[in-house]
């Protein structure tokens, strides 16, 4: 396991294509033939098979995470296309990372992290038990963890270093960052289409509790989705059928491996000790549940 940092990665090399970062679990690359990122029409984004936990990328890979999350992102892109674009130009990439690579525009990113939240969880639970409001919004007294949000709230982050967590900041400040224009229409269009997301994910048995969207411009200023959408990782999973507020939920995807981690691995979690590998089973029930989310959600048959 490692703490990430973005050049000692794991990403394979690939012909015509130049890896200059990587992110915990994906690696991003420019064309072979451009000079540098700003001069490269268009990027290839990859998913790799990597799993983060409590903050560190593990040792051990759970085969097809990354083709069934593109898979979920290529998805959730229908999906929403008649709301808004994205940065899709093609799936046809380099052999080795068939099905979990998308060839992108290189867009002119948005600097925020425009995060929707329709369940009260996490860093913004947290930031409510100390202030009773999350972003400065101020919510209602006497909720608890995973109670409801409706509407959901708008709690936009600025990117952390890697490694560190993501700083929660108000509207205000994203107007700052951004302008009051681009700042309603990122505020307007994530919260448009978590809500979409959200119920289409609650009908089939999934609860979208909360997600982080990234926006691009293209050359004539028109806003779209970058990044990946709504997957297990840009999201929080929970199983509706389990959903009960006042606790803590299960995350869909990554539980078992976080069970095991606390529970039987030996790994003492508040030692800067990185965590051991995962046992076969772990992973195998893992990969299940990736597969699982992407067979509920989209209905198709994740292919072998
Ligand atoms: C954080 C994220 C990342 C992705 C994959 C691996 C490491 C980081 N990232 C996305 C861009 C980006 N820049 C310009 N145009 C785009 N269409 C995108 C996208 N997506 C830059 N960084």
């Amino acid at each position: 396991a490692t703490s990430p940092s973005p050049d000692a990665s794991t990403a394979p090399v690939l012909p015509g294509w130049t890896h200059v970062y990587s992110g915990k679990v994906r690696d991003l690359y420019i064309p072979a033939e451009a000079a540098d990122v700003a001069s490269a029409d268009r990027l290839l984004m990859v998913a790799s098979d990597r799993i983060s936990a409590y903050d560190w990328v593990l040792d051990t890979e759970i085969p097809d995470k990354g083709r069934v999350l593109t898979g979920l992102s290529l998805w959730w892109f229908d999906q929403l296309s008649e709301v808004i674009g994205n940065h899709v130009i093609s799936t046809d990439v380099p052999e080795a990372v068939r099905g979990r690579g998308l060839i992108v525009r290189n867009l002119t990113m948005i600097p925020v992290e425009a995060v929707a939240r329709g369940y009260l969880t996490g860093s913004g639970l947290a930031d409510y038990r100390a202030t009773g409001s999350v972003c400065g919004v101020q919510l209602p007294a006497g909720l608890t963890e995973a109670d409801r949000l409706e509407p959901a709230i708008f709690t936009p982050a600025t990117k952390a270093a890697l490694g560190d967590h993501d700083e929660n900041v108000s509207f205000d400040e994203v107007t700052e960052i951004v302008g009051a224009e681009t700042a309603a229409a990122v505020r307007d269009l994530t919260l448009d289409i978590y809500s979409r997301a959200e119920a289409i994910a609650r009908e089939r048995g999934i609860v979208l509790a909360d997600t982080k969207f990234e926006f691009g411009t293209l050359p004539d200023g028109t806003i779209v989705l970058a990044d990946e959408v709504l997957t297990p990782d840009s999201s929080r999973f929970w199983d509706a059928a389990g959903y009960a507020p006042g606790q803590a939920q299960e995350s869909f995807d990554k539980q078992f491996v976080r069970d095991w981690l606390t529970t039987e691995s030996g790994w003492d979690r508040s030692s800067d000790t990185p965590p051991p590998a995962l046992p076969a089973e772990v992973v195998e029930r893992t990969r299940a549940r990736y597969i699982e989310a992407f067979e509920i959600l989209t209905g198709e048959t994740f292919p072998a």
